[in-house]
């Protein structure tokens, strides 16, 4: 994925580093340019060649200032553009991600996962990578090089001594990604600890759970701040180390130096300019140092981010049978599902006509939503056959199936957007047309008394409205996307006995023709549809109609005295 990022940018890479160099070596010229100036101002009557040389040098230094006022760009671009390919490539991938594996990873933990996977890979391309190859490689090699020109010896040294503390670095590698493990792992704790208390506000406020979830979000945070002073100690260590080997290099040509001037051998121009090539290759390379430490604790990091980029796919989202239409026609056959070697649904087999309504019913728990999941392609079945007109699920490129049905989930099916957006997504659809819909749903007076009317945001998952009001939403964008095949997982649970009725009628009228599989809990429509599924510990104990039912089917007899009982039903 890195390396995909790299090929992806490979022109502005080459700029970035071709500008790095340029700026270096301009320095560096600058280095010796001022070195020739003091030597020569030491003969007097040499006055042109050191006029020459000043303005050699104020070139050399103009010059670098204008490449590191150039250089921004590249690097601004190229910062920020390496994140946001990887935040790019994070919601492609929940956009392709197998759903049950999705499910297993949890939000809280993958935000933390995808927020510290991008920056760890823009810390390893950019921080490390481009830092390496556009300034401490350039830095340190022209320094270098120029330092053989006065003194080959003190290059030896210095390159010597750097390659014995890069090894005593390395040793060291090992204990200093225990550490980081331990706080990637407390990271991602102290996410979710964070995102759940954030989401759940009403179940943590009345469950009295806050002061335990911050109790141990304060472990987490504590343990985090540990290891993190610890880890920055140990890299200040390297740091410290390798500033008192410069030091003692520094001291050492100080000493011989002076000796060589008053000897005759050197000058004092020769003795400023080792020190200033020393001072600029100082810093590079004990960055360099502290950025390599950096650079594998990263590796630690982005790992992680890999491991989620790499976690199984949905294969048939984009691969399979593509379907130019729907009629509708659906049949289960010996079709069987278990959660991690839990069974769910066993042997199910059912046919529902093209065209006809179907309410699914049970206690809860005996498997109706997951058999909902099986029909939307979300999960997988383990045997049998879900056949739609005739093609098995499995066959299918779900992302044309899903062109021609509707679906709404147990969960709540409105998203962060106006009320327009949640209708009608970016669809260009009139004013009236939308409060057609609305006034369909019993919503549109509601809407027209908000201030925004249609362009009201609704706040993440709806919270701005209430649980009717959302479901009769919901209902809208059904209406509104009039689909072949109708897929409602207990759409009507938050409405009261009145409007769910009049809704499922408007519903079962307006898709008369279309078929229509609806997860019921309150039973109050069923003598208007079709056909009866009884779902009953993962299996079908009956299905016909309600008067079929009612008469020989004792699951359905026991449900419905349960449910008239609970929700004050027609007998
Ligand atoms: N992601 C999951 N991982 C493991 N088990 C699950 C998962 N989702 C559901 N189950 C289990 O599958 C079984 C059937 O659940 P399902 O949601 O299909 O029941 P249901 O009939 O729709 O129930 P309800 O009427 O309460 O919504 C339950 O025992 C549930 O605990």
């Amino acid at each position: 994925m890195l390396k995909q990022c790299l090929i992806q940018l490979k022109w502005w890479i080459l700029l970035y580093i071709a500008v790095g160099c340029s700026i270096q070596l301009f320095s560096s010229l600058g280095i010796v340019f001022f070195q020739k100036v003091l030597d020569t101002a030491v003969q007097a009557n040499r006055m042109d060649e050191i006029i020459h040389f000043i303005i050699i040098y104020g070139l050399l230094l103009v010059g670098t200032v204008i490449l590191n006022y150039v250089d921004e760009y590249p690097s601004v671009y190229l910062s920020k553009s390496i994140s946001e390919q990887l935040k790019l490539m994070a919601l492609d991938k929940i956009s392709k991600i197998d759903y049950q594996a999705y499910q297993n990873i949890g939000t809280g933990q993958m935000i933390k996962v995808i927020e510290n996977g991008t920056e760890a890979g823009n810390e390893i391309i950019y921080g490390f990578i481009l830092k390496t190859l556009h300034e401490l490689l350039p830095t340190i090699l022209f320094s270098l090089l120029f330092i053989s020109f006065y003194d080959p010896r003190i290059m030896l040294i210095i390159a010597i001594g750097y390659v014995v503390i890069f090894v005593v670095t390395n040793l060291l590698l090992k204990f200093l990604y225990r550490m980081k493990s331990i706080i990637l792992n407390e990271q991602e704790s102290m996410s979710r600890y964070s995102i759940r208390g954030f989401m759940e506000l009403v179940v943590f406020r009345t469950n009295k759970r806050y002061e335990k979830e911050m109790a141990k979000l304060s472990a987490s945070a504590r343990q985090i701040i540990n290891k993190s002073a610890q880890l920055r100690m140990i890299h200040e260590a390297f740091f410290a180390i390798f500033e008192v080997f410069i030091t003692i290099i520094k001291l050492v040509i100080l000493f011989f130096g002076v000796q060589s001037v008053i000897a005759g051998d050197s000058s004092i121009g020769v003795i400023v300019a080792l020190f200033l090539f020393i001072e600029k290759i100082y810093s590079p390379i004990a960055i360099f140092n502290v950025l390599f430490v950096d650079y594998r604790l990263n590796q630690v990091t982005y790992k992680r981010f890999e491991a989620f980029i790499h976690a199984p796919e949905d294969r048939n989202l984009d691969s399979g049978l593509e379907l130019a239409g729907l009629k509708g026609e659906i049949e289960f056959s010996n079709v069987s599902f278990s959660y991690a070697q839990h069974s769910i649904l066993n042997n199910i087999s059912l046919t529902i006509p093209q065209g006809t309504s179907v309410a699914l019913v049970g206690m809860s728990g005996g498997g109706k939503s997951t058999l909902i999941k099986l029909l939307t392609g979300l999960v997988k079945k383990d045997s049998g056959k879900l056949l739609l007109d005739g093609v098995d699920i499995d066959e299918l490129k779900l992302n044309t199936y899903y062109e021609h049905i509707s679906y709404l989930s147990q969960e709540t099916p409105i998203f962060d957007t106006t009320i327009r957006g949640n209708i009608c997504f970016d669809a260009h659809v009139s004013n009236e047309a939308i409060y057609e819909l609305l006034e369909k749903v019993h919503l549109k007076e509601t809407i027209l008394n908000l201030p925004e009317g249609l362009d009201t945001l609704v706040g993440e998952r709806g919270v701005k409205l209430s649980g009717g009001e959302r479901q009769r939403l919901a209902f809208a964008r059904i209406l509104f996307q009039r689909r072949n095949v109708l897929i409602l997982d207990e759409p009507v649970s938050a409405l009261d006995n009145i409007t769910e009725k009049s809704i499922m009628e408007t519903i079962l009228q307006e898709f008369s023709d279309k078929t229509i599989i609806i997860v019921a809990h309150r039973l109050n429509f069923l003598q208007q549809v079709d056909q009866i599924v009884v779902m009953d510990n993962g299996r079908v104990a009956g299905h016909g109609s309600f008067d079929e039912l009612i008469r020989n089917c004792k699951p359905f007899m026991e449900l419905w005295q349960k449910k008239r009982l609970e929700y004050d039903l027609d007998p």
